[in-house]
This record gives C-alpha cells, structure tokens and sequence, in this order.
C-alpha cells in the first residue's frame, strides 16, 4: 500500500514521518515555512538511510519521491495521507487544521503527531472532524515502530481503519487507544518518569548522567522486551503478579513519589539542567548523538528480530511482506539488501563469520524455491549444509547494499550444490563468492535421505536451466 504523503510541519517529527514513509516508497510532499526545513530534513534523511534499512534482511521497496511546497494547500493536493507536526499550541494546530481542510481530498486521513492533545480538542470548529485522528509517533519516527492512534467519536471508522492498515504496511505498530485521554498512554507514563527526575535534580539527588544511567543500565533494558507488567509478573516469584501486587502495592502509599507535584520552573533549575546535559552530552553533537542512537537502536531491534520477540516480532513480520517471491529464472537473485552496523568488526567491514549468514540466506531462499520452505522444514525433512567455499574478494562496509545472484550446479538425488556471487550494488564490483553442498536430511533421525519427487523435479529443473543459461549475470 503507497501512495502520496503530505507532511505539514517538517522539524524533529515531521522530518521522521517524511523518512518513514519516503522510505517505504510513498511519495511525499512537505510543507514548512523555516528556510532551513529542507537542509534539516536531509539531516534526518541521511540518519534514516543509513538506519532503517539495516533493520531488514531484505531490501525496502524503492524511495518514493521527496518535494517542498510553498503553501499547505499546495503540499496536501492530492495525499491520501496528511500529517500535521506543528508546534504543540492549540491554536496553531487548529489554524493549521483549517488549512489543511480547505484544500485536501476529504477521503484522505488526517493524522496529527500530537503529543498531549485529544482527537475531540483537535476536532474542534473543524470542516469534517470525521477525518481527523491522533497518530502521536516516537522519535526517531523512521526507527520505533509505536504510533498511538487515538479517535473521538466523531472520527469515522473508515478513517481509523485505514490509519491502522497503511501505518501496518509500513512496518508501524499501531496501538489503538480506547479513550480519548490527554497525552495518550506513552507520554503519560514519560510524563510521570521525567517529572520525578527533575524533582532529583531539583532536590540535587542525582545528576542527568545518574538518572540515565539508572535507566540504561536497568529497567530501560527490561523494558524494550516485556514492558511494565510482564516484568513484574516475574519479579512476583513462583507466585507472579499476586505476591508482586501483595507485596509492593503497598509501597504506593509510601513517600516514594512525588508525582503529583511539579517542580517550579525557575531559571535556576533550567540552568542546573542545561549544565548537568551540556556535561554529560556536551562533547558530542546532536547528529552524533542521533547516529550512536540509532546504531543502537537498530542492533537492539535487529536482537529482539532474532528472538522474534516485541518489536522483534512485528519486523519479522512486516520482512516476510517486504521479500520478493522467487521464481525459478536463470538469474537468480537470492538477497538483496545492505551490510547491518553489528556485522562489521575492528577493521571496520564486514566480518567473514556474517558471509556465512548471507551465503545461508541465498541457501535457504533456493530451498524455498524448489519447496523446502518454513512448512516443509516443519514436517520433518531439510537440507543441511555439508560443505562450503568461500572466496572473499574485496571489503565492504555498513551501510553498503548488497546483492547475491546464485546458480544450481548439482540438483540430483539428496544434493544441491549452489554457487554463490555476492556484488556490491552501487558499482558491481564482486566481493565474495561460496560453493556451497546441501545434503536433504530427515529431522527426525538426523540422516540424509532422499526427497520427495516435486522437490526433486523442481531441482533438476533448476540445475538444467542454470547449466543451459551459462555463467551468472554481468554486474
Ligand atoms: N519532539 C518529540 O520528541 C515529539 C514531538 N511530537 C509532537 O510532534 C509535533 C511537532 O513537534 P516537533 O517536531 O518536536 O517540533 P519542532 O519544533 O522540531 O518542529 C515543528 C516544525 O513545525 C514548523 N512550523 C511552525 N509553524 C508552522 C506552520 N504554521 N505550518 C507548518 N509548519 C510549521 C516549524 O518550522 C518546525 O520545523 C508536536 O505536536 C509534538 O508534540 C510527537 C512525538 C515526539
Ligand atoms: C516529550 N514528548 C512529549 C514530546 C515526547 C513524545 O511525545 C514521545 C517521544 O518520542 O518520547
């Protein structure tokens, strides 16, 4: 599902939103009145190329096209998705709304990135509030999967059905919110976070760098795989949540919060603020802070994809959409997608022991092909990789697009001999090549045997068309 995204408001968030969807392959056009929205939004674009891309095994659809407006009216002509991203003021996002719906199709969805704000105070003195939504993104918009997605009961089904589908088609989680709440469910739960931490600095209980580092270094990592209650679930012992609830509910009532309260604003604790970051942060710049960031993030999720866990989980999923099926054919493409930051190693390319990860992935993409796919490996039966070499021609580095184009050279009986060529994209140039021997094995007993006949038509089949094509394909 693409088509034309329109982005009113291109700073920190509208920037994400405008690489979320150019990277999934929709068209986008942006309104923003700053002189430097263009050059700000090419900041991020270049921080979401390098990250978003690596979270796949495989590669994303092609960019779609990016283009500046000079007027909102101008920008949202013709985008069956608009996304509001002005400054949190109502009276801003309501001008703006008004804008919007003077000019737009009334079928396309209205998403507004905001914050705090409810769908029905948004709606207010609106043309059609039926099209307006909340969908409050994460920032980095292009890297967290989360959007909540909130509607008042003026929103139209028809609306939050297709915020849910195109948001899922891009790899987004949305989480519809059953009731309209100030500040949604997230910012509510930061909210309480952050509050209580500037009581400590206030208090001069800690530093920034002592509260991050009780987050990051603890419950920060918790939460990227189980959340609050799955976590506390555990930490209840044998008994789970009852002896946990029994146990620390109580706590509650204690003096352990100060949650309510707000500490005052003064300039002294916005400069004891601004200090305590400008040390701990200080010698980096925000690029660099996003780019560690995103490093980051992309290893851990790339980790969670490997467990098939939480936010793991929903990448693996929207992967298996993103895959192109593959059809028997002399050239053969077996992977196409770029070299992941955790794959390269102290002399800053790509580690020899991730060749052996791309060469099994061409492997398997040719099992699948001829019918030993997910299903046929969990009746029972598989191939095994009994033997390989590897040539490692020339480096290649994080970021840098791949692909791999694989012949069947032996099909017959328990064998596949596959031989693979790996080139970088951008010039052709051939960094490695595997021959590569795959016995069919029988899972249960652990010992070759042969296949079935349809698998071991469509094999032969295969190595007679790749001995009659030649060679494999000029870069
Ligand atoms: N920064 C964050 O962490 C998050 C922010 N949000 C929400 O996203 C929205 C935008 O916030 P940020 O991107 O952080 O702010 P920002 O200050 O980075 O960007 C706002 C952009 O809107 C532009 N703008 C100002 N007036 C405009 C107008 N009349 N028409 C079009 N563009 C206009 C500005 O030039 C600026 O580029 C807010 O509603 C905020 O609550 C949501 C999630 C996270
Ligand atoms: C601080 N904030 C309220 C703008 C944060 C968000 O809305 C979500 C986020 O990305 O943390």
């Amino acid at each position: 599902m693409k088509g034309t995204a329109a982005i009113v408001g291109g700073g920190v968030i509208g920037g994400g939103w405008t690489a979320r969807f150019l990277l999934n392959g929709w068209n986008v056009r942006v309104f923003d009145p700053d002189p430097e929205a263009e050059r700000k939004i090419g900041d991020v674009l270049s921080n979401a190329r390098h990250g978003l891309p690596m979270l796949y095994d495989c590669a994303l659809p092609p960019e779609g096209a990016l283009s500046f407006h000079p007027s909102i009216g101008e920008a949202v002509e013709g985008a069956e998705w608009i996304q509001e991203s002005v400054p949190e003021r109502l009276e801003l996002k309501h001008a703006t709304l008004a804008e919007i719906q003077a000019a737009c199709d009334p079928l396309a969805v209205i998403g507004s990135s905001t914050s705090g704000f409810k769908p029905s105070t948004l709606q207010q003195g609106a043309a059609r509030p039926e099209q307006i939504i909340v969908t409050h993104p994460f920032n980095p918009v292009y890297l967290l999967p989360l959007v909540e997605v909130v509607s008042s009961g003026q929103t139209a089904p028809s609306i939050l059905a297709k915020t849910k589908a195109i948001l899922g088609a891009m790899g987004m989680h949305p989480l519809v919110v059953r009731a309209e709440i100030d500040a949604h469910i997230a910012d509510r739960l930061l909210e309480a976070v952050w509050r209580e931490s500037l009581w400590m600095i206030d208090d001069g209980i800690a530093t920034t760098q002592e509260i991050d580092d009780a987050i990051r270094f603890g419950f920060g990592l918790r939460w990227a795989q189980m959340g609050l209650f799955e976590t506390y679930r555990i930490a209840g012992g044998e008994a789970g949540m009852e002896h946990f609830i029994r146990q620390f509910g109580p706590a509650l009532q204690w003096p352990w919060t100060k949650l309510m309260d707000v500490p005052e604003l003064t300039e002294e604790l916005i400069h004891k603020l601004v200090d305590l970051s400008n040390a701990q942060s200080g010698h980096m710049t925000i690029r660099e802070l996003e780019r560690k960031r995103d490093n980051n993030l992309v290893a851990m999720l790339r980790a969670l994809k490997q467990q098939g866990s939480a936010a793991g989980r929903l990448l693996l999923d929207h992967e298996r959409r993103l895959r192109p099926a593959l059809a028997p054919a002399a050239n053969l493409m077996t992977a196409r997608r770029v070299v992941p930051t955790d794959w390269t190693d102290l002399n800053g390319h790509m580690n020899e022991s991730r060749y052996g990860q791309v060469f099994s992935d061409a492997a398997e993409a040719v099992m699948a092909l001829v019918g030993a796919d997910e299903d046929y490996i969990a009746s029972g039966l598989s191939y095994f990789t009994v033997e390989t070499e590897t040539k490692f021609l020339a480096e290649t580095h994080a970021g840098e697009r791949f692909v791999v184009h694989t012949r069947v050279t032996e099909g017959a009986r328990k064998k596949i001999r596959c031989f693979h060529e790996m080139r970088r994209e951008t010039d052709g140039t051939l960094l490695a090549t595997c021959d590569q021997l795959m016995i069919h094995v029988d899972l249960a007993k652990r010992r070759a045997c042969e296949p079935p006949e349809v698998v071991q038509q469509k094999i032969e089949a295969l190595a007679a068309l790749h001995a009659s094509a030649g060679g494999l394909p000029d870069a």
